[in-house]
């Protein structure tokens, strides 16, 4: 997997975002295990709260099409150092990668850091909950 690549994509999917009300863009790129790249934007509403992240909106964006099992999912804005995901998109992470998926956080000065979802988001609720 071309690490580099796959933030490039992010960094074009940036570009498309939707954001007059924080003027701030986010990019993300989806790797599935299928190797499909599934790209997504922040999509901001004059309702603030129903703004989608980036990474939702990729993640969305593969699983609506079928391509559910992620290889890595690459996040990257304009910020200092990596992008931190918020706390909502963390919990969609962990709903579809599992402990192997590479989660890389980047900026647009080539900063990148690569974590996982368990690193993320420790004791995050899942399907195993769901029943005792
Ligand atoms: O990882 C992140 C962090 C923030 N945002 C968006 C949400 C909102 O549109 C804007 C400012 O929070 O950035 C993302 O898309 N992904
Ligand atoms: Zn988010």
């Amino acid at each position: 997997m071309d690490i580099r690549a796959l933030v490039n994509q992010a960094i074009e999917a940036r570009k498309k975002a939707y954001t007059p009300y924080s003027n701030f863009q986010v990019g993300a790129a989806v790797l599935t295990k299928n190797n499909h790249v599934f790209c997504g934007c922040n999509i901001e509403n004059a309702s603030f709260g129903l703004t989608n992240c980036a990474e939702r909106t990729a993640i969305f964006k593969a699983v609506s099409e079928g391509d559910q099992e992620i290889e890595a999912i690459v996040v990257v804005g304009d910020t200092e150092g990596p992008i931190s995901p918020c706390g909502a998109c963390r919990q969609v992470m962990a709903e579809f990668c599992d402990q192997d998926t590479k989660v890389i956080l980047a900026n647009l000065n080539g900063a990148i850091k690569e974590t996982t979802i368990a690193e993320l988001l420790p004791g995050f609720f899942s399907s195993k909950d769901l029943t005792k």
